[in-house]
């Protein structure tokens, strides 16, 4: 399913229903942004301009369609009883969010892990919680701590770890100005709090991209 059809309001995937993307939505934001470019000094009657406000409340309303995505659901979809009690890691994960400070974007990886207590999940269902959380107004301990819970609760793992590291654009393209900076934040349950081993084996199974 193409993100047009999300757009467009119809349910993805079979767990969630999308009512915000509706054309009445879009237009009353689109209305506040024809005002803002008034504001900001631009001509929003200009060509360029005409279909700007238009399209940025798409892209917002797309930037933050987390808000109607329900993260345990989708874990939920695709659990299944097996005999595995290993440490699972999916790293490399790209992130796209928004500060909720300043409404812009951002972003990096995350990693994650957890160890089985009698159920898996399928992989791609933890990129896509990750997403569920991140297409929202963040703040990046905060996306952590979530994305950790939702897993714990949902699964009931042995443990869970979540590492992110991201650059934030409001202090990269304003303010501070710091080009190179980078975010990193964790959150741990279970075996990856009690266990350092179990912590610090996570830690080496991420190391290569932490570099
Ligand atoms: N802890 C945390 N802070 C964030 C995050 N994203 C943005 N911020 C910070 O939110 C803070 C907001 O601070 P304020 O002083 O109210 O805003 P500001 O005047 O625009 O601050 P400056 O960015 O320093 O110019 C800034 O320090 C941002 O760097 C985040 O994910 N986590
Ligand atoms: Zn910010």
């Amino acid at each position: 399913m193409s993100n047009k059809d999300v757009l467009k309001g119809e349910s993805r995937d079979g767990y969630v229903k999308i009512d915000r993307y509706n054309e009445e939505k879009i237009e009353a934001v689109a209305t506040h942004y024809k005002d803002i470019l008034g504001q900001l000094g631009e001509d929003p009657e200009r060509e360029g301009l005409l279909k700007t406000p238009e399209r940025v409340a798409k892209a917002l309303q797309y930037l933050t369609h987390g808000y109607d995505l329900k993260p345990d659901e989708i874990l939920k979809s695709a659990m299944f009883e097996e005999d595995y009690s290993q440490m699972v890691v999916v790293k490399d994960i790209e992130v796209y969010s928004m500060c909720e400070h300043h409404m812009l974007p951002f972003f990096g990886k995350a990693h994650i892990a957890y160890i089985p207590n009698g159920h898996i999940v399928g992989l791609s269902k933890i990129p896509r919680v990750v997403d569920a959380f991140a297409r929202r107004l963040q703040v990046q301990e905060r996306l952590t701590n979530e994305i950790r819970d939702c897993i714990q609760n949902t699964l009931s793992p042995m443990g869970v770890a979540v590492v992110m590291e991201c650059k934030h654009l409001c202090m990269a393209m304003r303010g501070v100005q710091k080009q190179n900076s980078v975010t990193t934040t964790s959150a741990f349950t279970g075996t990856f709090l009690s266990n350092d081993k179990t912590r610090a084996e996570f830690l080496r199974l991420i190391t290569a991209s932490l570099d």
